[in-house]
């Protein structure tokens, strides 16, 4: 990468994303229902319980009533999973020995990172009063804007700030590669006329971490991350389907409080399956399917992200060792990336509002426990619903 704008083309060594986790599925081995022959060797899913298979096919919305039935009926949980208390949300350690680090799904990993950029660096005053600074990303991946939000001054990337051959003071500023604070008539992007505090680079343009400069070396503490998908419809249109803008705003909330932080915001909509498929997986979960069998019924893995891109952004940013907020136990290891050159030291849970007592805020749909409830049972998300608090009816 020499320059921010000359982003590798995608046939230079790209690394592929890979789709988390394959989704397991037990056969009920009780169910009177019979199986409809099988069609196709696509989107082919293993049984958790008696590695038989079965294979979803194309068009079987419309085409095969039966086998939707089947398929419905004997899709059982597969992940009993547990832990948080409903409160305050209290982190807790990640040890390398423990049930998260699976070795198996971490050397299903790609072994290359892909490349990113930031190309820009803005402050954005919130309407929250806290101040964050938005960066915007390429990579050699694929054509969306990824971002990092990030909450504190002195959290830096090393692409943004790179110092490019015949760049002036001014390019720097515009790109927002500078320290400090920028205002009407500044002219200097790697010192502050104001603190006189000053940035460093070696040879080749590359900033030092330093902390005498008020750049944060690599942290040794860890920092307060989420890793963010996006969501159109939780984040903008007010759905109360699913908890993302809940999780966005909690997470935002924590790290002002923190007065560090970063979110980082990946564009794999619908976990990954675009925002078109959601609708048709929405329309789905109104016919009966829960938010996995819809994902497959619409020959989607139940999860097709990949979170490589933001292991890539955090060691970007310096943000080496991390406590994570999610509940997602594939997520730790996805963003460790395979080498773990991202280390979480610690999970901070993401429990919903509304868990928090019969008059607590929080989002209260029917819709929304269902999504809550597949997460839990399907997906092994680390959740207990406390049983004071009753379903939404
Ligand atoms: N396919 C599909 N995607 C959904 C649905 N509801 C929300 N999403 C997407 O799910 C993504 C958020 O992922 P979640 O599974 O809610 O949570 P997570 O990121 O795995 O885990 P946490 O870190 O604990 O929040 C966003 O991209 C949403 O757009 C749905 O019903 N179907």
């Amino acid at each position: 990468m020499s320059s921010p704008n000359n982003i590798p083309s995608e046939s230079q060594n790209i690394a592929q994303p890979t789709p988390l986790r394959k989704l397991s599925i037990s056969i009920n081995q009780n169910s009177t229902s019979t199986p409809p022959p099988k069609e196709d060797n696509n989107n082919t899913v293993n049984s958790a319980k008696d590695n038989t298979t079965t294979n979803t096919t194309n068009n079987m919305i419309s085409a095969q009533p039966s086998y939707n039935k089947y398929l419905f009926e004997n899709l059982s949980l597969v992940s009993p999973a547990v832990t948080p208390s409903p409160s305050t949300p209290k982190s807790i350690p990640v040890i390398p020995t423990n049930e998260f680090l699976n070795n198996n799904e971490r050397n299903s990993l790609p072994d290359e990172l892909p490349q990113v950029v930031c190309v820009a660096r803005a402050r954005i005053p919130t309407t929250n009063g806290q101040e964050i600074f938005l960066h915007l990303y390429s990579n050699n991946i694929d054509n969306k804007e990824h971002l990092a939000i990030v909450f504190g001054e002195n959290v830096r990337s090393k692409t943004l700030f790179k110092k490019y051959p015949h760049e002036t003071q001014s390019d720097r500023m515009t790109r927002g590669a500078y320290i400090g604070k920028l205002y009407p008539g500044r002219n200097t992007a790697d010192k502050d006329p104001k603190t006189g505090e000053e940035l460093h680079f070696d040879i080749n343009g590359e900033l030092i971490y330093d902390n005498q400069h008020s750049v944060c070396p690599e942290s040794e503490e860890s920092t307060l991350v989420r890793i963010h998908s996006e969501c159109y419809t939780g984040e903008t249109a007010w759905s109360a389907r699913c908890d993302c803008g809940e999780q966005f705003d909690e997470a935002g909330r924590l790290m002002g409080k923190a007065g560090r932080g970063c979110i980082v915001y990946l564009r794999q909509e619908g976990r990954g399956i675009g925002l078109g498929e959601k609708l048709k997986a929405y329309n789905l979960q109104d016919l009966g399917a829960d938010t996995v069998q819809a994902n497959l019924l619409l020959r989607h893995p139940a999860d097709a992200r990949s979170f490589s891109l933001a292991t890539a952004i955090l060691a970007d940013l310096n943000l080496t060792n991390i406590k994570l907020l999610t509940n997602n136990p594939d997520k730790i290891i996805a963003v460790e990336g395979k080498n773990r050159l991202i280390k979480v030291t610690e999970r901070v849970p993401m429990v919903p509002l509304a868990w928090n007592g019969p008059h607590a805020h929080g989002i209260k749909s029917k819709e929304i426990d269902g999504y809550l409830r597949t997460k839990i049972e399907k997906m092994g998300h680390l959740l207990q619903k406390p049983i004071n608090i009753s379903n939404h009816s």
